[in-house]
């Protein structure tokens, strides 16, 4: 991303706990100048007093962009401190609120909606995105900017889709860390001690995923070619596959419901 004329306006947050600081974090390191960064939060970590940023300080009177990153819930309480901003791009990252709510508080303003996840932490998230029909293309090309900073990005025809996607790819690693603790306490029932169980599940997740990623063949096929006929991987799977797509397709309609509810 080329920070110059984020660093030139700034850039504002609004919430920084665990998203806010996951991509914040990833902004500095790809070039984004603390200078340009003033952060609203009412409990700074550690970490973020560490980082230069101006903090809880007055905002500048267009920034370039404002990220919001608070809770759906705080949402009412936290907005009213962006009233001041002009001309500025505002980039929500929240669960539930819709475009429509935001464009309430804001009206006329260029609104881009997002959906990133947690692996963002290391530049390895994924965001879906979607703006209002007052974005430009650079609004867009600058939220994507931001977003891509921190990991993969996709832009979504319509808002509706974002319900679906945050109950996928927003909650989606909270799901695998799961299937990481689970597939480690089978291993520990067959017999392996707990830290050798945790670094092999662990390892398998990542090499499996990073190998889908990188593969030119789907999903299926790589799942094809782990399993001999008649071996351990056809044991295995004997009993997972008709259990697993169903209780996955449960949790990802329980978490999307959850995000429609959110709309409040
Ligand atoms: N965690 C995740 O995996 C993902 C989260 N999201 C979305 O990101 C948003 C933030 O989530 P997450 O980072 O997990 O939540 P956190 O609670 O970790 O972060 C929210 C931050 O906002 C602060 N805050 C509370 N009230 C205000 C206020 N009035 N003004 C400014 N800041 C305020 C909180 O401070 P304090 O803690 O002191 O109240 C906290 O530091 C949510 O809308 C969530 O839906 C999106 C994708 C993935
Ligand atoms: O659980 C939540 O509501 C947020 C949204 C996606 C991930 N965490």
């Amino acid at each position: 991303m080329d920070f110059t004329n984020v660093n030139a306006r700034g850039l504002v947050l609004l919430g920084c706990g665990k998203m806010g600081s996951a991509m914040l974090a990833g902004w500095l390191a790809d070039g984004l100048s603390p200078s340009a960064v003033h952060v609203i939060d009412p409990a700074p970590s550690d970490w973020l007093q560490s980082q230069g940023v101006a903090l809880n300080g007055p905002l500048p009177p267009s920034p370039a962009i404002a990220i919001i990153a608070v809770k759906p819930q705080m949402m009412g309480q936290a907005l009213p401190q962006l009233q001041s901003l002009e001309n500025t791009l505002l980039l929500s990252i929240a669960a539930g609120t819709s475009i429509a709510a935001f464009e309430q508080h804001f009206p006329g303003a260029a609104i881009v909606r997002a959906m990133p996840n947690t692996p963002a932490a290391i530049g390895q998230g994924i965001s879906a995105m979607v703006g209002n029909a007052a974005t430009t293309a650079d609004d867009l090309d600058l939220a994507e900017g931001i977003l891509r900073a921190v990991g993969e990005v996709v832009r979504l025809d319509a808002e509706d889709q974002i319900d679906a996607v945050t109950g996928l790819s927003g909650s989606g690693p909270a799901y695998v860390f799961h299937l990481i603790e689970a597939m480690a306490a089978a291993g520990v029932a067959q017999g392996l001690d707990p830290e050798l169980a945790l670094k092999l599940a662990t390892h398998t997740v990542a090499g499996a995923g990073a190998l889908a990623i990188a593969s030119d063949e789907g999903p299926a096929q790589l799942r094809i070619n782990v399993t001999s006929p008649n071996g351990t991987t056809q044991a295995g799977l004997e009993v997972l596959m008709p259990e697993l797509p169903e209780l996955i397709a449960r949790t990802v309609a329980a978490a999307t419901s959850r995000s429609k509810e959110l709309k409040g």
